[in-house]
């Protein structure tokens, strides 16, 4: 047990692990998948999920130790603390309360003394009555035409878990109905291509913005915003604004000072973090615009479900426990600092983007959550790609190359079934064949002994070798309908807070965001004053000054 100073990685069960590497290492995948039993205990079904973790560099032993260090970090205290709102991000002094957001309307969830679930369904409400006025038309544009096309304004988290859970159904049959003849285009980043490219073939006359920031003070959010309230004043005069821009914030002050009506806001909340919101008004809003509030009430339900198995159940047999336990076992005892989310699923491949954000601005952290420096590496660098396209860029590396945990996703229910006369097997049992085949590639690989008896010439046999012992880890998914996309965000998140409770930091607060743009701000004056007054560059180290000299000399860019 620690005290609350203390660091994990001076508990007894932080050093036991430490030396259970050593009888790892004696260890090989190619004899551990041997172990029948061993990989029935390293298997878990809940709510239709198929979770395989036996092919991680672990035994039964392992996950005894990794349970044992789960309980000195008082993970199911801190759990409990997360679900019963006590602030446990301690730096922005506020409590973490994503459940809240896709829990039942009678469920009880408290923050400083509040019961806050009502005031979730009452914003919920608020967003089915309005994508029901837009999806139907009886709300119109200042030219009386209905508003057809969304484009959301946001960045970070406010952005990518909105963009993730809007790709998956855009394949599915039952979402493809809902959204017949609507389009939804994020817009996020402040470069002027990203606008050109997100308003292109759009119509000011049937198109509504929603400005979505927690803050409302984003740079680049705010004057994207202010960008595209031009590109509709523009079109349909200032008194247009009213009927084509809404806001999803926290700050209403600000919302309404831009100009948008404060009952066209949406609210949400501190207790929310910005890569924690899409279950909020910042996905469930353009979401269900797109698709209607019923789908988008399905993702809610599956993230639910998760966090009840997240909530109540034992460790051992936690979905996001093990699978953040197993990330604290591959990054601080195996030395494996990244990982490889694979998911067998073109529709998923805003996810690995997505879980990129929750995972490195979570974890990626050089203090303790008491502020005590950590002598151990935190965060993962995560990344991916859908399969089968992994297989043509990455996976050279991830077999011969160093070695990278990989997440490999399937779904057994395609969305676009295809299966042509004369193929042997249909188009998703093509890509299937692949999740299932990879990851015993990675952990088995191929011995010399083996390529000779498959007579490889000699000179090729240290070419042919794959060393094996590669961990991966495989999520079987029934279909991908929308629940189960809300049971993958869910999973995800609470694997991060897992990671995040394990090495006593503070997943939660971001503040190394700020340094970078604070010095933006700096060059953001340079570039106003040298274009407006010609001033000369000042307080810049030599490479920055000379860089933005030669912008400044060959900028085509408007002079004020
Ligand atoms: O929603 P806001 O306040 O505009 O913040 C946008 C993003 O910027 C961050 O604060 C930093 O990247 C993210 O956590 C957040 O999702």
């Amino acid at each position: 047990m620690t005290s609350s100073t203390a660091l994990i990685c001076d508990t007894e069960a932080w050093k036991d692990l430490k030396k259970h590497v050593e009888d790892i290492k004696k260890t090989h995948l190619r004899d551990l998948m041997n172990d029948a039993n061993r990989c029935e205990s390293m298997m878990l079904e809940f709510d239709g999920l198929l979770l395989d973790y036996s092919r991680q560099r672990a035994t039964v032993e392992t996950m005894n130790k990794l349970l044992k260090l789960a309980k000195d970090a008082q993970l199911p205290e801190k759990i409990s603390r997360m679900f019963n709102g006590e602030h446990i991000n301690s730096t922005e002094n506020r409590s973490v309360l994503h459940v809240a957001l896709r829990a039942p309307k009678d469920a009880v969830i408290m923050a400083d003394g509040k019961n806050v679930v009502p005031e979730v369904w009452n914003v919920l409400d608020k967003i089915k009555e309005f994508s029901e006025k837009i999806r139907s038309g009886s709300w119109v544009g200042a030219t009386g035409k209905p508003l057809e096309d969304v484009v959301p304004i946001g960045i970070g988290g406010t952005f990518l878990g909105p963009l993730f859970v809007h790709t998956a159904p855009q394949t599915d049959p039952e979402s493809v109905e809902c959204a017949k003849g609507r389009q939804l285009r994020f817009l996020p980043n402040i470069d002027p291509v990203d606008v050109a490219r997100n308003i292109k073939g759009l119509n000011p006359e049937t198109t509504l913005v929603v400005v979505v920031s927690k803050t409302f003070t984003t740079a680049e959010t705010m004057l994207n915003a202010r960008t595209l309230r031009e590109w509709i004043t523009a079109a349909l005069g200032a008194s247009a604004v009213a009927k084509h821009m809404v806001a999803v914030s926290t700050n209403l002050a600000l919302v309404e000072k831009f100009g948008i009506d404060p009952n066209n806001a949406f609210a949400f909340w501190d207790w929310v973090g910005g890569r924690y919101s899409v279950c909020s008004a910042v996905g469930v809003l353009p979401l269900s615009l797109q698709y209607g509030f019923s789908v988008v009430e399905k993702f809610l339900k599956g993230a639910s479900s998760i966090d009840q198995h997240f909530k109540s159940t034992s460790l051992e047999e936690n979905i996001p426990v093990l699978l953040g336990l197993l990330s604290v076992w591959n990054v601080s005892f195996l030395g494996y600092p990244a990982r490889a989310i694979l998911p067998y699923s073109q529709a998923l491949e805003k996810f690995a983007p997505h879980i990129q954000q929750v995972s490195m601005e979570s974890n990626g952290k050089g203090v303790s959550i008491d502020g005590l420096p950590l002598p151990f590496e935190t965060g993962e660098i995560d990344f991916g790609e859908p399969g089968t396209n992994g297989q043509h860029s990455f996976y050279q590396l991830i077999h011969q190359g160093r070695v990278i945990p990989c997440d490999f996703i399937g779904v057994v229910k395609s969305q676009q079934p295809v299966y042509l006369k004369g193929e042997i097997v249909s188009n998703h049992d093509e890509l299937m064949s692949n999740f299932f085949a990879q990851p015993d590639a990675l952990a088995y690989g191929k011995t010399p002994e083996q390529l000779h008896k498959e007579n490889v010439s000699e000179n090729l046999i240290p070419h042919k070798t794959f060393s094996g012992n590669r961990p991966s880890l495989s999520l079987l998914l029934p279909e991908l309908s929308a629940y189960n996309v809300g049971q993958l965000l869910a999973i995800y998140e609470h694997r991060v807070a897992v990671q995040g409770f394990v090495w006593g930091i503070n997943s939660f607060d971001q503040w190394g965001v700020e340094l970078g743009k604070v010095l933006a701000s700096q060059v953001r004056k340079q570039l106003h004053s040298s274009r407006t007054q010609g001033t000369e560059l000042d307080g810049f180290n030599y490479s920055t000054t000379t860089l933005l000299k030669r912008y400044l000399e060959t900028s085509s860019e408007p002079q004020m």
